[in-house]
């Protein structure tokens, strides 16, 4: 009988870890490479689940394919690791027990750290050699990422018509990493096409019945369950699981009583537990009904703090909003900076903008001194956050820390890397890349944590991107801006721009966007500062008129303050019509330029006012 046909009857047990009974093999090393290498040991883990009363069971192939094999220099044994996974799965089944080709998820937390279109291209690849090999269905497993299940789900239904199996992954109870509550997946799921649809991995059966409790039976697909053995422990550098295989006979009834039909186990599990869980099911009864509990915390909270103040891309949307950045100090002791902030903000500023570490060298914490100026001196700092420095836990500690100082402007970046810094040896964390960081942002004024998980409240950051239009190819540099646009982004702030003709082009490259863009101005200081910037900063270029400007001024200070300044308004005018946010970086803390070319757009804009006044 077929294993759908199957489980319209009756309860049917899987199989549990495969990995974790692997670990004796190193736990740095590829699991399914022992499909070649150790076959007899594969056959022999499939007939112990077998034998402990599985009556399906999965081939060892979680993770063949080529994005994970390419870590062990295996990319090329796609196929031969395939075919011989399910060679074994079926001798061990010998006709008695289905057989499921497994295909585990890329993406675990960052998102784009596996593009969609390597995502369809690694799957297809495994996808044909498992059907190839005459599997009995296919077990799409432990995915974090819903987009990339379902993307995969379309391509598998499109392919075969064999039962498959597509199981989610969850980090919290009953929702998603991105928020999706557990119903809601399952449901787009079955739609899909998927005929078995529930959950795997990551949580025990204690919070994997909490999450089932909130799902309804499906309409057409069956509902299924892979617990882990327990939350893991970690145990000189390896997770440990409980060996609590009693624990699962209770636990196979529970999960039975919320309409689970295919029941199997995840990491941490042993024949041992599939054998409590078989033994606990003998009727193999399934219910045809089931109360569904409504969820218990609500996530559309409101936000704690609506802003008082107009969002920057709001401002740069409306009229002229000027944005000055003056760097945290290199060495303790902020009485200048302060002066210096003082300065800036008097000559009247939308926001101090506060780089975090800038050039990977450390400086004093920009929230520190962020939160400082804005309640001594009442100006709002706009605060950078890297992705180098804070991994995924420290970034979203950082983020509730800045909502709860009640700064809500920041800029989402990358950050540069350590190795160009004072530090090189420093570990560089990029947990998440800036889209990333972008995207967990906006999650976070929605409510929810990256894992998914209520916070409570919702965050109402504005956030912005960078724009580096310094590049060879500007096009690409826009690209990553529509991309940035559509993880959430609201504005940009761009690299220093030199040239009259850049500020134009980048106009022409971006004004389909409607997304308000500052554009960075940065007045040169000396001579040898042009020639740096020229020579040395990957992507800055100068045209030779402004550093022959900036060299006849040899070494003399004033005057090279002077010429700075006067080719920095020639930018600002040429950037003046184009665009309405300008985003002055203040060149080691020569606020006295800053605030010149403030006052120099106040002035312009002063005076445009009057001419359309007079002319209007
Ligand atoms: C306004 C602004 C503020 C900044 N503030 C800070 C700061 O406070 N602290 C700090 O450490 N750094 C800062 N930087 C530097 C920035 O983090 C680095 O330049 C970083 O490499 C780019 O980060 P991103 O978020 O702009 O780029 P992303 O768009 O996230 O790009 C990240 C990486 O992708 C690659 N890339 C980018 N564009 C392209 C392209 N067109 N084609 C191919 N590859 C590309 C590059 O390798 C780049 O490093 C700032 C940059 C800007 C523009
Ligand atoms: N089913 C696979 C195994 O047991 C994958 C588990 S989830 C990481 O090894
Ligand atoms: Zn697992």
């Amino acid at each position: 009988m077929g294993l759908l046909d199957e489980l319209k009857q009756r309860v049917l047990i899987a199989d549990g870890a495969m990995g974790t009974l692997l670990y004796s093999h190193g736990i740095d090393r590829c699991f399914e490479e022992l499909n070649l290498s150790k076959p007899e040991e594969i056959v022999h883990i499939h007939e112990a689940y077998i034998a402990a009363g599985a009556d399906v069971i999965q081939t060892n192939t979680y993770g063949a394919n080529y994005v994970k094999l390419a870590r062990y220099g295996l990319e090329d044994e796609v196929p031969s690791i395939n075919r011989a996974a399910v060679r074994l799965a079926k001798q061990a089944a010998n006709g008695r027990t289905h057989v499921l080709g497994t295909i585990g998820g890329l993406r675990t937390l960052n998102k784009s750290a596996v593009p969609l279109e390597e995502v369809k291209r690694t799957f297809r690849e495994q996808l044909f050699v498992l059907l190839a090999e005459g599997v009995d269905g296919v077990l799409l497993e432990t995915y974090y990422d819903l987009e990339e299940l379902e993307t995969v789900l379309t391509i598998a239904r499109k392919e075969t018509t064999l039962p498959i199996i597509a199981h989610v992954s969850l980090h919290e109870v009953g929702v998603l990493q991105d928020g999706t509550p557990l119903a809601d997946a399952l449901a787009r799921l079955e739609a899909l096409g998927a005929d078995v649809v529930g959950l795997n991995c990551r949580l025990g059966p204690y919070h994997m019945l909490q999450s089932l409790e909130e799902v309804p039976l499906p309409t057409r697909a069956f509902l299924s369950a892979y617990p882990n053995a327990s939350l893991p422990d970690y145990r000189d550098g390896r997770l440990v699981y409980e060996t609590n295989a009693e624990y699962f006979e209770e636990t196979a009834k529970a999960f039975r009583d919320q309409g689970v039909r295919l029941i199997g186990g995840c990491c941490g599990t042993t024949p041992k537990h599939i054998e409590a869980m078989a033994r606990a099911l003998q009727d193999r009864k399934p219910v045809t009904k089931k109360t569904v509990k409504r969820r218990a915390v609500s996530v559309s909270v409101q936000a704690d703090n609506p802003s008082a103040v107009t969002p920057l891309s709001e401002l740069a949307r409306t009229r002229r909003s000027v944005i000055v950045e003056l760097d945290p100090p290199k060495q303790l002791g902020i009485d200048k900076f302060l002066v210096g902030a003082k300065a800036l903000h008097d000559a009247g500023i939308d926001a101090l903008t506060l780089a975090d570490n800038s050039l990977a060298t450390p400086r004093i914490s920009n929230v520190a001194v962020g939160s400082i100026v804005k309640e001594q001196l009442g100006v709002r700092p706009l605060i950078h956050i890297t992705c180098r420095d804070r991994n995924l836990i420290g970034l979203q500690s950082h983020l509730m820390g800045l909502h709860t100082l009640g700064i809500t402007d920041v800029l989402a970046i990358t950050g540069d890397p350590s190795k160009i810094g004072d530090f090189p040896g420093a570990t560089s964390v990029y947990d998440l890349s800036s889209f990333d960081l972008i995207r967990l942002i906006s999650q976070f004024n929605e409510g929810l944590s990256y894992s998914g998980k209520p916070l409570g409240q919702k965050t109402n950051f504005s956030i912005g991107a960078a724009f580096n239009p310094n590049v060879r190819h500007l096009d690409k540099a826009v690209e990553r801006m529509e991309k940035k646009i559509q993880c959430g982004a609201h504005y940009f702030l761009t690299q220093p721009v030199y040239s009259e003709e850049k500020i134009v082009e980048v106009y022409e490259a971006t004004k389909h966007l409607h997304t308000p863009i500052y554009i960075g101005i940065m007045p040169l200081v000396s001579a040898r500062n042009a020639d740096f910037l020229h020579h040395e900063v990957p992507g800055i270029t100068l045209s030779d008129e402004i550093r022959a400007r900036m060299a006849a001024c040899g070494n003399d200070p004033v005057q090279a303050t002077r010429e700075g300044i006067a080719i920095a308004k020639a930018l600002i005018d040429a950037a003046f019509d184009l665009f309405n946010g300008i985003y002055l970086i203040t060149p080691f803390l020569r606020y006295d330029m800053t605030v010149e070319l403030i006052r120099y757009i106040h002035e312009k804009e002063a005076a445009a006012k009057e001419r359309k006044v007079v002319h209007g």
